[in-house]
């Protein structure tokens, strides 16, 4: 993860920890950064309350101590989901959904390279059919990171049709791991989700589907989780992706998605070059926010 990030709260909190002692300007500033950060109100509220709790028990009068326990505090709650992808099955099919321009297809490129660094054989399907241009952004995306790529035969192809194929490809050739880009628009989200199932059930005549991850705009916060809703509740999701990090000041975000939709964060994305995606470690994201 990059050093400095943006959505990192060290620069911000220095003065804090820095400080002689700690007083009534720590839990003010604190409580400033964490809401500026989109740790929403409650939250904060939580962790403020939590730390001059612990504070009140350990005696300290050292703001240092207080970075540490709000570290140790972001730590336990990010943990509290598993981060881990399940891609043991051969071959383990990802489905990958969200709303228009979160950075799915981007995601899927990135992915692919990231796969491929592990040494994972990787095809892309092509099942957001409708828009020509997707389709050549995806495979383009899908050759710099030396994955093959299944196209829909015409525009508007039946999507269910193109998952379907990659399947059988990756059966095929023996590839290890099928990624699947989907529609983030239709008419009405009803015919969305009905077109999400009908993957799902075509793909699950040849093999289980693995993971269905949800890709978030980081940059959108809040709100790009209600326009995500109907993924959440309709789409079985098993992950999520939060994308455009880099950029975001909303670091306490992805805290706070974990609790507001149950699911364990898995990927995450900061830049919009090949090798900007990395895995979700809760410590590392945590010490990056924080600050050391
Ligand atoms: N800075 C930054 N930009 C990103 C990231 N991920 C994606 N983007 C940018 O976001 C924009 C949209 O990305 P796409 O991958 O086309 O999004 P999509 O969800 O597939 O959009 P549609 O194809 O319209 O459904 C592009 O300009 C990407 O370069 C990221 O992690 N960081």
């Amino acid at each position: 993860m990059a050093e400095r990030a943006s959505w990192s709260l060290g620069a911000r909190l220095r003065n804090v920890f820095q400080a002689r002692v700690i007083d009534e300007d720590t839990w003010d500033d604190l409580e400033t950064a964490l809401i500026t950060a989109d740790f929403g109100p409650d939250l904060t509220e939580e962790i403020v309350e939590h730390l001059q709790g612990e504070v009140e028990r350990f005696r300290t009068t050292d703001p240092r101590d207080v970075q540490r326990m709000l570290r140790e505090v972001i730590e336990e709650r990010l943990s509290k989901y598993d981060p881990t992808l399940r891609l043991s099955e051969r071959p383990a099919v990802v489905l990958v959904v969200g709303v228009n321009g979160v950075g799915k297809t981007t995601t899927i490129g990135k992915f692919a390279r990231f796969l491929a660094t592990y040494g994972r054989s990787v095809v892309v399907g092509a099942a957001d059919t409708f828009r020509a241009a997707a389709v050549d952004q995806l495979a383009t995306w899908a050759e710099r990171a030396g994955a093959e790529v299944v196209r829909p035969e015409r525009e508007g192809q039946d999507p269910a049709a193109v998952a379907f194929q990659t399947v059988e490809r990756a059966k095929r050739d023996g590839i290890e791991i099928v990624l699947i880009d989907t529609a983030g628009r239709l008419q009405t989200k009803g015919g969305l989700m009905d077109e999400l199932a009908k993957v799902r059930r075509v793909v699950e005549k040849q093999a289980p589907v693995a993971e269905v991850l949800l890709v978030l705009d980081a940059t959108t916060g809040q709100n790009g989780l209600a326009q995500a809703q109907a993924f959440i509740e309709h789409a079985g999701v098993t992950g999520l992706v939060i994308t455009k990090l880099d950029g975001s000041a909303k670091g306490g975000f992805v805290l706070n998605v974990q609790d507001r939709t149950g699911l364990p964060i898995k990927l995450i994305g900061q830049g919009e070059g090949i090798n900007d995606l990395t895995g979700f470690t809760p410590h590392v994201f945590a010490q990056n926010l924080i600050g050391e």
